[in-house]
């Protein structure tokens, strides 16, 4: 684990004002945030804004993916915004990458970069469905080497790869893992999870935690029994 706090909020919501309301009670000494692609459409730049000026670090999650020209210009400005962590599908493929790490090296305060691997709403069956047939660790596996190899920070993987991912990029590369359930808590569409505690000892630097938190009727009671899990 890099850090003293491992836990980002996954703020998907389709309205800023539900963001708003969360964000007052939480505190950004214990967690970081991520703002997705609902909430981005919906808000923008702004809510971002308003995030950093409350001092919350922001994980732009708005996973890029297009030629390598676009994907360098959209980095860029996720680094103008000030953006503490900015991804991209690694899927775009090595010069994609080369790129965007080239663009962000211009930058004084250059966003973490990672490459989401095989998203954790997949399965096996469902990577020969789109004719990939496969396991998914091993196509984790790759996309992690091929993404360190590009210039990436880290990767996003479920945390049942992190283990093994973890052994072969070492202890620098940053594995941030959403699929994140707590015990017998409901998968939802995530179909490769792991318990917070699990995702930790497994070797996890980041969780990223959306509904489990967000949908709970107690949003901070919900936190709050997280990190006690964690703090164990
Ligand atoms: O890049 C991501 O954050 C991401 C990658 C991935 O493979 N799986 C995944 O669930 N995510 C994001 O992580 C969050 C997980 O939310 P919950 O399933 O509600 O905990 C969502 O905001 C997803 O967009």
């Amino acid at each position: 684990m890099s850090g003293t706090k491992p836990i980002i909020v996954a703020l998907d919501f389709s309205d800023e004002s539900l963001a708003l309301d969360l964000i007052e009670r939480l505190d950004p000494s214990a967690c970081r945030v991520k703002v997705g692609k609902e909430l981005f459409t919906r808000a923008g730049p702004g809510l971002v804004e308003a995030l950093q000026v409350r001092g919350f670090e922001v994980f732009l999650d708005l996973k890029y993916h297009d030629i390598p020209n676009t994907v360098a210009g959209a980095c860029a400005v996720a680094a103008d915004l000030g953006v503490w962590m900015v991804n991209l599908h690694i899927m775009g493929g090595a010069r994609m990458i080369a790129a965007a790490r080239e663009r962000l090296e211009r930058v004084t305060r250059p966003p973490l970069l990672v490459g989401v691997t095989l998203l954790t709403s997949l399965t096996g069956d469902d990577l020969a469905a789109v004719g990939c047939p496969g396991d998914p660790l091993e196509r984790v596996l790759a996309l992690a080497a091929l993404g360190h190899a590009a210039g990436l920070d880290g990767i996003v993987c479920s945390p049942r790869e992190a283990a093994a991912v973890r052994a072969v990029e070492g202890a620098g590369f940053r594995l941030v893992t959403p699929g994140i359930r707590p015990a017998g808590g409901v998968a939802d569409d995530q179909r490769r999870v792991m318990t917070p505690r699990e995702a930790l000892a497994a070797g996890a630097d980041d969780l990223v935690i959306g509904r489990p938190i967000t949908a709970a009727a107690d949003p901070l009671a919900a936190l709050r029994a997280i990190e006690a899990d964690l703090a164990v």
